[in-house]
């Protein structure tokens, strides 16, 4: 079930871990309990071609060594490259219908900002939809306005059967109340690769969001 892979899910490129070595970094926060992966080349200096071709095999190795689902964002034909379990796609990569048509039973991620657009994504057949950003964040320039954690609580009270993830600007400190709002998970860059420790920046998170799931079963029982 893909609802219990996405509780950290780490997102990362080869240019998000500054001065480190990126594989390091996504060892290490594999190492640190990270859930799922996915690899997103934006940005200045980003690379293609071979050299993000090389890239990426060395990240779904990496990833499949920790037996944690390795996802390529925005482009159908390296994920299936690669052999990738997933692609992500946003409101502007395409049609979702023809993408689930494209990558088969692989895994597929949507990002969504409204319920008519998670009814749209649940339609063409997505594993997963992401809300964001939920926190002010400096990843994406291109972000919308932020959203807090109101939408992940519509979606998850509309499309129970739907599991999200809440992304933009997620740290150890802020992912309870994503969790609280019925997201299964938190999507997080920076707090992870920029960290000085990945690994334990990974590690809080997972606490984090296991404690509000405990608080959650307790409420309820
Ligand atoms: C898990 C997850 N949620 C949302 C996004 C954002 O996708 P998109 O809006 O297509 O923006 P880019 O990431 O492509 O810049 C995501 N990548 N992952
Ligand atoms: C890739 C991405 N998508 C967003 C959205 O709102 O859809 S916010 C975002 C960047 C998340 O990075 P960080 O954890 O560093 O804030
Ligand atoms: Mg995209």
């Amino acid at each position: 079930m893909i609802r219990e892979k996405l509780g950290v899910y780490f997102i990362m490129g080869s240019r998000n871990a500054g001065e480190r070595d990126p594989l390091e970094v996504l060892e290490e926060a594999l190492k640190g309990g990270i859930t799922c992966f996915q690899l997103r080349e934006k940005g200045p200096g980003a690379i293609e071609g071979r050299e993000l071709r090389a890239f990426g095999e060395a990240c779904r190795d990496l990833c499949r060594a920790y037996g944690v689902p390795f996802i390529v964002n925005d482009d159908v034909r390296l994920a299936l490259e690669l052999g990738a379990d997933g692609v992500h796609i946003g409101q502007d990569d395409g049609d979702a219908g023809e993408v689930r048509r494209l990558i088969g039973d692989r895994i597929l991620g949507v990002s969504v900002h409204n319920l008519d657009e998670v009814r749209e994504a649940a339609a063409a057949g997505a594993d997963y939809v992401g809300i964001g950003p939920v926190y002010q964040t400096t990843s994406k320039p291109d972000a919308r306005p932020v959203c807090g954690t109101l939408p992940l609580r519509e979606a998850a009270e509309a499309f129970p059967e739907l599991p999200s993830v809440g992304i933009g600007g997620i740290t150890a400190a802020n992912a309870g109340p994503v969790i609280a709002s019925g997201a299964s998970g938190v999507s997080v860059i920076t707090a992870i690769s920029l960290a000085d420790d990945p690994e334990r920046a990974a590690r809080e998170i997972r606490m984090a969001i296991e404690e509000t799931i405990r608080r959650r079963r307790r409420a309820v029982t």
